[in-house]
């Protein structure tokens, strides 16, 4: 198990749990980012936003292994990425299984730690109820754990699905828009699980998002990507009308609305086939805007 580490404080030096650098990744023409450097520290919570088409996904499966760079590398606690690699946890985005699937949320969870593939033997079989259990504990989802997937609501199912990232005691933890759908008490009790995790075990968390008021209250730096340019920094340095503006390359204004950051800005001309940014709101406390 990995020793419990505090929350980290911006500007610490902590041991680096991901190390991109020099990264380059493009489809084609289009070069989704090149030159692109991102040290993920244990315990830190960075935020990937941008608009549609950023390639915040693609920076999610490349940490994955399933997308190869033009250029630069990808270390992982030092060592070169491996696809597969057990030490990255992820979470995608809710997709709420009906009343048809024969699982239990239990068995969803499982599913995770038999990533790990240990064979059947009597003390596997111990230790992997045991890793169940313990993940099913930490999204505090043993009251549900039992019952039918599909009769569960969508939160809960999202919480049993952060679970199963857990199962594996990742390093790093890549998230994918996971609380997308997720009615805003969800949403703050799923982000609050995964700061949770960050905080008692040092996980790393890449977390993709369109909204980032539920989780601004966590996180520690943000990624944005804007067709092919990024700025990667803390809420208060990332998120003003100046740096978005120049990312936009229009006109963009960050609004704090009582303690709301709220963008408003470019038309659809101005950012670029279907990237466009009109308003995004992004829910929850924030002291970070201009
Ligand atoms: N395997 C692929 N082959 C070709 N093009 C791809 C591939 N994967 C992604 N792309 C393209 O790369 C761009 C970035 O895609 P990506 O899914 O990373 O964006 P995103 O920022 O996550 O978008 P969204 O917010 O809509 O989910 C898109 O234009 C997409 O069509």
């Amino acid at each position: 198990m990995t020793q419990p580490v505090p929350a980290p404080v911006f500007g610490e030096q902590r041991p680096a749990a991901v190390t991109i650098s020099g990264a380059r990744l493009s489809f084609g023409h289009r070069v989704l980012w090149d030159d692109f450097d991102l040290t993920l520290a244990r315990g830190e919570f960075v935020a990937v936003l941008g608009p549609n088409g950023s390639g915040k996904t693609s920076l999610l499966k490349t940490l994955l292994g399933q997308y190869e760079l033009d250029a630069g590398s990808v270390t992982v606690e030092g060592r070169a990425l491996r696809r597969g690699d057990s030490t990255i946890g992820y979470i995608p985005q809710q997709q709420t299984h009906d009343e048809g699937v024969p699982l239990r949320g239990r068995d969803l969870v499982g599913l995770g730690v038999d990533g790990q593939a240990w064979g059947v033997g009597w003390r596997n079989r111990k230790r992997r109820m045991a890793l169940v259990d313990d993940a099913i504990a930490q999204v505090d989802a043993r009251d549900f754990a039992d019952a039918p997937l599909g009769l569960l609501s969508g939160g809960e199912q999202q919480r049993l699905r952060v679970a199963q990232a857990l199962s594996g005691n990742p390093t790093v933890l890549l998230c994918d828009e996971p609380l997308l759908s997720l009615d805003p008490a969800n949403q703050g009790r799923v982000a609050a699980l995964i700061d949770r995790r960050r905080r008692d075990h040092g996980t790393a968390v890449l977390f993709v998002t369109h909204e980032l008021n539920p989780i601004l209250p966590y996180v520690d730096r943000v990624v944005y990507l804007v067709d092919g340019r990024f700025r990667i920094g803390t809420p208060k340095e990332v998120m003003t009308s100046e740096t978005l503006s120049e990312l936009y390359q229009t006109r963009v204004d960050v609004l704090n609305v009582q303690g709301r950051l709220i963008v408003v800005g470019a038309d659809e001309s101005a950012c670029h086939g279907d990237h466009h940014l009109t308003e995004q709101q992004f829910a929850g406390t924030s002291e970070a805007s201009e």
